[in-house]
C-alpha cells in the first residue's frame, strides 16, 4: 500500500466512507521537514540572510500512531504560514524546544518529541482514519484542519480554549503538520471543505483568516464594528489580505498599508480605497536603531487624516511590532484600539506611553483563534463571503522555495503548496457557487 492508492482512492468519484476506512495505511509518507541536528546552522548570520531552502528537508517519515481523539488525514493541499518560517530560520528560538516539552506530557504525547519536526499549519484533505471517541468525523470526510491544538485537562481553556495552558500551535509546537501527505491531527481540529474551492484554495486561508477574524472581528479582539477606520498593516499580505475583507465585509473603512503599487491595486481590486505605499511615501519611524522620529508619526497621521476626511483610526490591526509599533498607537485615535498578533520585525515594542494612557487607548494580545472562531471564520469562506487570496502553488519538493518567496517578502497573499494533489484545480465539488465568485477567489492568481 503506497500513498499513491489513496490519491486514487479520493479522486475516484465512487470511493465511500467505507472503502477509505479499508484502505490500509501506508508504512511511510514524504514530508517537509527540519533537522534537530542542523538547529545551529545559521548562527551568527542576520535574520534576512537565513535561507529555508538550506534547512528545509523533504524527507520519508514513518505514519505516526493514532490516538484518541485524533484523526489521520490524507493532505492534498496546503500553505506556508509564516511559523513555518520561523521553524526554518530557527527563530526566536528552535521549535525542538517545543516538541521536546510536549514530549513530556504523557505517553501519548511522546511521539512528537523526534529528531526531525513536521511543519506546516494548514491542511485541506480527506480524513482516513479517526481515533477512538471521535464521532463527529467519518474517513472519507473532505476536510480543512484549523492549527489550534489543546488538551483541555484544565478549568483554564473552558471559557476560551485560546487559554488553555496546554495551547499549541500544530505544526509549530506540535508535530506531524500539513506540509505532508499525510498529516496528524485532533478531530476538533477538523472543519468542513468549502465545496466551491479546489484543494489548494481551500488550504490557503485557515490560519491567517481565523487569526484576522478574531484579532480585528471577534470579542475577543478589537470587536470591530460597522464605520470603524481600521489601519492595516501589510493589507495585501498573509493576514492583511483577510483582514481587509473583513473590514470591507463588515462595513468598516480599511486604511492598507502595502509597500508597492502592485499591492496598492490588488487592495484596490479587494474593494479598498484608502491605501498607502509606505515604501512610496518613505516612512522612516526610526532615525537609527534606538531612535523613533515622532515627526514621522505624525507625518504617517495626517496622511491617515487626509485620507479620511480628518478622522483617527479606530483600530490598528498590528503584526510588523518594532518597526511599526510606535507609529501604530500614535495614530490611534481617543480610546482606540492597537491590536496586535505579532512581531516580524522585532518583539522589543517601544511606543510613547503618554500618547497610550493620556489618550485611554488600548493594546490587545491576540493569537490564533479558538474553534468556534477558526468556525466561523471557515463558513464565511465557505458562504463565499471572504475568498482565498491565494497568489502562487509550488510542488512539495518546492517548499523551501516557498518558504524563501514569504521570508523574503517576495509574495503576494497566500502560497500554497500541492501536497497528494497532483495538480491544480481540483477538488471543486459546487462549480455553481465557484462561478458566482470566481473573479474574487482569482483575484490575487499569478501576480
Ligand atoms: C498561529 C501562528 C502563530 C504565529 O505565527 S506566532 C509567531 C511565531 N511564534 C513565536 O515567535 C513565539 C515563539 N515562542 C517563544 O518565543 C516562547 O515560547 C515564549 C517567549 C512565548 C515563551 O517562552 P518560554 O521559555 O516558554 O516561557 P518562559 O516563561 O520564559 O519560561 C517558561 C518557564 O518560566 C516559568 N514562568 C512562566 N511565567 C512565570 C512567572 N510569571 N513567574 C515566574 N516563572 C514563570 C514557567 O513556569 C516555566 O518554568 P519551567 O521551565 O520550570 O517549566
Ligand atoms: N499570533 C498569531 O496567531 C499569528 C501570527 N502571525 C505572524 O504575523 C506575521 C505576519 O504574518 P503574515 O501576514 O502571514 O505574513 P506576510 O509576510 O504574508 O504578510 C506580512 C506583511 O506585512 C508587511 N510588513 C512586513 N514587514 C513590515 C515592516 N517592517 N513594516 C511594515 N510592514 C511590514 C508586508 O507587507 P508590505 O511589504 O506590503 O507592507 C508583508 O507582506 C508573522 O510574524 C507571523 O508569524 C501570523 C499568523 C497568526
Amino acid at each position: 500500500m503506497t500513498v499513491k492508492d489513496i490519491l486514487d482512492a479520493i479522486q475516484s468519484p465512487d470511493s465511500t466512507s467505507a472503502d477509505f476506512a479499508a484502505l490500509p495505511l501506508p508504512e511511510s509518507y514524504r514530508a517537509i521537514t527540519v533537522h534537530k541536528d542542523e538547529t545551529e546552522m545559521f548562527a551568527g548570520m542576520q535574520t534576512r540572510e537565513k535561507d529555508p531552502r538550506k534547512s528545509i528537508h523533504l524527507d520519508d517519515v514513518p505514519v505516526p500512531e493514532l490516538g484518541p481523539g485524533e484523526a489521520l488525514v490524507a493532505v492534498m493541499a496546503s500553505s506556508v504560514n509564516y511559523n513555518s518560517v520561523w521553524t526554518s530560520i530557527f527563530e526566536p528560538l528552535s521549535t525542538f524546544g517545543f516538541l521536546e516539552r510536549y514530549g513530556k506530557l504523557s505517553e501519548l504525547t511522546k511521539r512528537h518529541d523526534l529528531p526531525y519536526h513536521i511543519i506546516g499549519s494548514d491542511l485541506a484533505g480527506v480524513v482516513l482514519r479517526t481515533g477512538p471517541g471521535v464521532n463527529a468525523w467519518k474517513p472519507g470526510d473532505q476536510v480543512v484542519a484549523h492549527c489550534l491544538s489543546v488538551e483541555l485537562e484544565s478549568s483554564d481553556g473552558h471559557n476560551d480554549t485560546m487559554l488553555d495552558p496546554e495551547q499549541r500551535i500544530w505544526g509549530f509546537e506540535t508535530n506531524f503538520g500539513g506540509l505532508a501527505e499525510i498529516a496528524l491531527v485532533k478531530s476538533n481540529q477538523l472543519m468542513p471543505k468549502p465545496d466551491h474551492l479546489s484543494w489548494e484554495e481551500a488550504a490557503a486561508p485557515g490560519l491567517v483568516n481565523s487569526t484576522a477574524y478574531r484579532q480585528l472581528v471577534s470579542r475577543n479582539g478589537a470587536g470591530m464594528k460597522q464605520g470603524d477606520n481600521v489601519l492595516i498593516w501589510g493589507a495585501s499580505g498573509g493576514l492583511g489580505s483577510y483582514a481587509t475583507q473583513f473590514a470591507l465585509a463588515g462595513g468598516a473603512n480599511p486604511i492598507c498599508v502595502v509597500s508597492s503599487e502592485q499591492k496598492a491595486e490588488i487592495c484596490r481590486a479587494m474593494g479598498a480605497e484608502a491605501i498607502i505605499d509606505r515604501t512610496a511615501e518613505d516612512y522612516k519611524f526610526w532615525k537609527d536603531e534606538h531612535t523613533q522620529d515622532p515627526k514621522e508619526w505624525k507625518r504617517f497621521g495626517k496622511r491617515i487624516r487626509e485620507l479620511t476626511g480628518g478622522e483617527d483610526v479606530d483600530i490598528v490591526f498590528e503584526h510588523p511590532g518594532r518597526e511599526t509599533f510606535g507609529a501604530s498607537v500614535y495614530v490611534t485615535r481617543k480610546g482606540g484600539t492597537i491590536v496586535t498578533c505579532a512581531s516580524t520585525s522585532g518583539y522589543n515594542h517601544e511606543y510613547d506611553n503618554r500618547y497610550l494612557w493620556m489618550s485611554l487607548k488600548r493594546i490587545i494580545g491576540s493569537h490564533f483563534a479558538n474553534y468556534r472562531e477558526a468556525w466561523e471564520a471557515n463558513r464565511l469562506i465557505a458562504k463565499g463571503k471572504i475568498h482565498p487570496t491565494l497568489s502562487k502553488v509550488y510542488s512539495l519538493e518546492e517548499t523551501g522555495q516557498a518558504a524563501y518567496d514569504v521570508h523574503r517578502n517576495l509574495h503576494q497573499g497566500k502560497v500554497g503548496v500541492l501536497c497528494l494533489a497532483p495538480e491544480e484545480g481540483l477538488g471543486v465539488r459546487d462549480a455553481e457557487k465557484r462561478a458566482k465568485h470566481v473573479d474574487a477567489i482569482n483575484r490575487f492568481r499569478n501576480i
